[in-house]
């Protein structure tokens, strides 16, 4: 992806041709807009929080793409600021910027990753008639599954090399199953006793009538959640219906979480707790937390803040601490990258090493908002496998939020569609 983006500065090759200035839609690119959107922030000097760049200025005209941009979803939040936005609305919006600049070429890494099925079939729309114009567009994907139908060729790379290339049909038909080359066993990681599934246990979470939002504006509402250990629940929804914002009043990360009757680990919200003595039983993955992970640090001190829930490590940590974090790094397959500046890896091992840094410190809730983005087959597969594993043996409760179908496992007990709540 780096090279075809013109990011690569270390590489050698005897004949390169590459797009000139090409439209670049990838998680890196969301990150560099996130990073710069935060270095412009004036909410020190406005007195107030500062949104971001609204929306609209981020698009070439707006009146001319109304229609895309109201396809897309987006025509509400034509003045939102960036910051405030979604995950998978910057990912719409990066695509609507690339599309209305007219861009000959777009490059478009894991195109369907963070949107909703509604979204993913006008992404398809778009860029089938991006095609139709002569736009060329090359995307990147983990998985074969993923492969848009509007993909004329493949290239196939394996462990490093362009293995195969041409025709799509005939490129897929001589791909076989890569074979996993981790390990595959959880055990050595969890040796806290198993919580019990009994429904007479105090729930880890209970929301009555809850609702959700940002000031005056409420995304869903009527909303009740008793989650006892055990209760597995998958949360689904359309792009920017709140299930994020649910998330952050479970963990205490929105304000909303005073106003609500709410009760975490059976203490009711707004009783004198403080934030960390809720998070200290939660482990958290989610694209805000992936996002704002970018203080300098390496891997294997990335996933033993997972310990004190801090961005990058601030405490000293004892031998045993990091032999967790070893052994975790080892399970993901990263052992020989611990010195590795976190920033360095690639987003998808970021992601893996999100994943361990969550788990470290055996968490009663596991919290995880879209965490196989970017993962590839073999990864995904292996968190679905790790997430069987921690439901079959009672190791942690689950809440999981996927805009994937293969992701709905039936071992999520109860499924939240947030829609089903929503104001709008
Ligand atoms: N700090 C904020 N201030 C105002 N509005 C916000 C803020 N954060 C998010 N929003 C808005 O709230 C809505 C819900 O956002 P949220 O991140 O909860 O959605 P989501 O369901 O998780 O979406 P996605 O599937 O894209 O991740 C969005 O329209 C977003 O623009």
């Amino acid at each position: 992806m780096a090279l075809l983006a013109g990011d690569l500065d270390d590489f050698s090759a005897s004949v390169l041709t590459l797009p000139i200035n090409p439209g670049i839609i990838s998680f890196t690119r969301q990150q560099l807009l996130f990073e710069e959107e935060l270095r412009r922030d004036d909410s020190d000097f406005l007195d107030k929080i500062d949104p971001g760049t609204p929306v609209k200025a981020f698009l070439t005209d707006c009146r001319k793409h109304r229609e895309l941009i109201r396809s897309f979803d987006m025509d509400h939040v034509l003045n939102t600021g960036y910051r405030q936005l979604s995950s998978g609305q910057c990912k719409k919006l990066l695509v609507l910027q690339q599309v209305t600049e007219g861009k000959d070429v777009i490059i478009i890494q894991n195109p369907y990753d963070g949107l909703d099925r509604q979204s993913c079939q006008e992404l398809d729309r778009v860029m089938e008639k991006c095609i139709e114009n002569g736009i060329q567009v090359f995307t990147l994907v983990n998985s074969p599954k993923d492969i848009p139908f509007w993909c004329s060729h493949v290239g196939y790379f394996h462990r490093g090399q362009l293995a195969r290339q041409g025709e799509k049909h005939t490129v897929l038909s001589g791909i076989s199953k890569p074979a996993a080359d981790f390990n595959s066993d959880w055990t050595p990681l969890f040796s806290q006793t198993t919580q019990n599934g009994d429904k007479t246990a105090i729930p880890l979470v209970r929301l009555r009538n809850g609702f959700g939002g940002y000031g005056d504006h409420i995304l869903f509402s009527g909303l009740n959640l008793e989650i006892f250990p055990g209760d597995h629940i998958l949360i689904t929804g359309r792009n920017g219906c709140g299930k994020s914002t649910l998330l952050n009043i479970i963990t205490g990360d929105n304000s909303k979480c005073y106003a609500n009757d709410l009760s975490i680990f059976g203490r009711q919200r707004g009783s004198g707790e403080s934030i960390w003595e809720i998070k200290q039983y939660m482990g958290i993955v989610s694209p805000a937390l992936h996002r704002d992970y970018h203080v300098p640090s390496s891997t294997l001190q990335a996933v033993v803040s997972g310990f004190f829930d801090s961005i990058g490590l601030y405490r000293k940590v004892n031998v045993q601490q990091l032999e967790t974090a070893r052994n975790f790094l080892h399970i993901i397959g990263l052992a020989d990258r611990e010195t590795t500046p976190f920033r360095n890896l690639s987003h998808a091992h970021q992601r893996l090493v999100l994943i361990a840094r969550a788990l470290i410190k055996q968490p009663r809730l596991l919290i995880l908002d879209e965490p196989s983005q970017g993962l590839d087959d073999l990864n995904r597969n292996r968190l679905m496998e790790l997430m069987l594993e921690i439901a079959t043996r009672r190791l942690a409760t689950i809440l999981f939020v996927s805009h994937r179908e293969d992701e709905h496992h039936p071992l999520f007990r109860q499924h939240i569609n947030l829609e089903q709540f929503a104001t709008r």
